[in-house]
């Protein structure tokens, strides 16, 4: 039997402090834990976050931890460039307007397909390889959404997008009976139509998947909307990126929007109806950092953007040693 490896000495001197710093991000997180206890958080996982191994096994061992540490994760999962990949490979033309694709009905199946049938069912395995927790449900099950259609205002002009909707209705109860049974809710952004009465037309819509997680957010009463992105956060200056916004209020928010490009539009819009509608923080987070939104939620920093009511507040030290009272200071809400 070989002897136990003997470690060099810099490797020695440097343990205490890996140590020391490991402690110290749980102590960090041990607040944020007791204030949200017990709290619904809605994550939105864009398709586009989700292009390596890595990263979605990483997305669903941070989803199995914060159910773990006592909070209850309901994900909403987009899939936007897994469905370009089956349309390209099925030769179907589509372009996107406004940050919404227009949808034929023969673009409806493929999305259709690929979101409820290839992207949400890989999401349930990943998670149910740390035990049976997630279960799937497209909007369509048991009428958990409803959707109206919906148009862009591209360039002043309002543009027919075809079977786009946006959410007209939410059935929390299928959603929190997932949760009470301790089960991890995993949802796609297809919903059937229904008419101006609320009478089901029979059409499948397809629904932006941030657009529907905000939708989820607000009809659960969630502390949280959390959207997993391939960008670090709200950039005040794209294409240029040198200047993020790392926390803005809602109404700050409502003037920029008719100056954001592309899937910002729709992610940016979702934010601040999830906030609007009397959720504390929406946070736009880079999916691409594995472990991002453990970050996020569990650290005194945060980081991406954060849209509140009230915009950022005056920074106050927040304890991390020894925590007895939920900290107040952090722009989480
Ligand atoms: N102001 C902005 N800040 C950051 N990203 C922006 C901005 N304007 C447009 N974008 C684009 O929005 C994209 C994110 O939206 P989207 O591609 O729909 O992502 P997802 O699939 O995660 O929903 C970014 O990759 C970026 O190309
Ligand atoms: C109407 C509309 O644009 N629907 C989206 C639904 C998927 C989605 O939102 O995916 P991401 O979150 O990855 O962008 C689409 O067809 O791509």
């Amino acid at each position: 039997m070989n002897a136990a490896p003997v470690p060099a000495a810099p490797d020695t001197a440097a343990a205490p402090d890996t140590a020391a710093a490991k402690a110290a991000t749980l102590i960090e997180a041990l607040p944020w834990i007791q204030r949200f206890a017990g709290a619904r958080v809605v994550l939105k996982y864009g398709g586009n976050a989700m292009v390596d191994d890595d990263l979605r096994r990483a997305f669903a061992a941070d989803v199995v931890f914060l159910a773990h540490v006592g909070l209850k994760p309901v994900v909403v999962h987009g899939g936007g460039p897994q469905i370009n990949a089956m349309l390209g490979a099925l030769g179907i033309a589509s372009e996107f307007r406004g940050g919404l694709r227009v949808t034929t009905e023969e673009t409806m199946d493929v999305v259709r397909m690929v979101l409820t049938g290839q992207v949400g069912r890989e999401l349930v395995g990943l998670i149910n390889q740390h035990g049976p927790y997630a279960v799937g449900l497209s909007g369509e099950d048991a009428g958990t959404l409803t959707a109206t259609r919906t148009g862009a205002v591209v360039d002043g002009e309002e543009v027919d997008l075809g079977l786009v909707g946006e959410v007209s209705g939410v059935r929390p109860a299928n959603i929190e009976s997932l949760l009470a049974a301790g089960r991890i809710p995993v949802i796609s952004s297809v919903a059937p139509e229904v008419d101006a009465e609320g009478a089901p037309t029979g059409q499948v819509l397809n629904v932006n998947a941030d657009t529907a997680a905000a939708a989820v957010a607000v009809a659960l009463g969630a502390e949280k909307l959390v959207l997993l992105t391939d960008v670090e956060g709200l950039y005040a200056d794209w294409p240029d990126r040198s200047s993020l916004i790392s926390a803005l209020s809602a109404d700050r928010l409502r003037t920029m929007l008719p100056t954001l490009q592309s899937g910002m539009i729709p992610k940016m819009t979702a934010a601040l109806a999830a906030v609007d509608g009397g959720v504390p923080a929406a946070h736009v987070v880079d999916g691409r950092n594995p472990h991002s939104m453990l970050l996020e939620i569990f650290t005194d920093e945060g980081i991406g953007t954060l849209v509140t009511a009230a915009g950022p507040a005056t920074p106050t030290a927040i304890p991390t040693a020894t925590p007895t009272t939920p900290p107040t200071g952090k722009e989480q809400s």
